[in-house]
């Protein structure tokens, strides 16, 4: 589809609030003994990579891939695991990273998928909540912004796996 990138997010915003978020994460984990942050491949790589660096206490990362958009704009709400956790999360608060709530599908699966690990507690930190693409409701502990209605790429987040590494956010715009 022919396309243009319009800017929405600067990278400047971005990093300011990725950056009080760690500050929020480290007072609510402060004194928890194992924190890990499940990254889902691809889209939360940067946004997490960003995150991980902006929290004060030790934390430990993995990461899984599932996969629900393919490649295009609209979700199947089959969500699949293609690559699960290498470590055990029994145990250990854990922080679910993610790039971007739309329909909800993702990460219901995913939660009910981990919560079945029995991990000591399972919270969720995006970096962009899209609530009028909601399908099915999710518990999101933190998010960075809210956004509009549009399909959005940048800082991690990809159409048909272009624009990943723009490090601000943008909006396509169909033309
Ligand atoms: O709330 P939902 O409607 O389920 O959409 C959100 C999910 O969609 C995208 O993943 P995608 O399947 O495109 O994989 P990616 O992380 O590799 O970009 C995004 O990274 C979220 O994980
Ligand atoms: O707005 C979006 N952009 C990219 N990937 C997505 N996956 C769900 N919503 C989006």
């Amino acid at each position: 589809m022919e396309h243009k990138i319009e800017p929405l997010i600067e990278a400047d915003t971005l990093l300011a609030r990725v950056k009080e978020l760690g500050d929020e994460i480290s007072t609510y984990y402060a004194g928890s003994e194992h924190v890990i942050l499940v990254g889902l491949l691809r889209g939360s790589v940067i946004f997490l990579a960003d995150l991980a660096r902006a929290i004060e206490q030790p934390v430990t990362l993995d990461f899984m891939t599932v996969s629900s958009y393919g490649s295009g704009m609209s979700t199947t709400k089959d969500v699949k695991v293609l690559k699960d956790l290498d470590e055990d999360i029994e145990g250990a608060d854990v922080l679910l990273v993610e790039d971007i709530v739309d329909s909800g599908h993702t990460l219901s699966k995913v939660l009910a998928m981990l919560a079945l690990r029995n991990p000591r507690s399972l919270k969720v930190c995006t970096l962009l909540d899209k609530p009028s693409g909601r399908e099915v409701d999710v518990n999101i502990k933190w998010a960075g912004f809210e956004v509009p209605d549009t399909f959005v790429v940048g800082y991690g987040i990809d159409y048909s796996q272009r624009y990943r590494n723009l490090p601000y956010l943008g909006k396509v715009i169909p033309l």
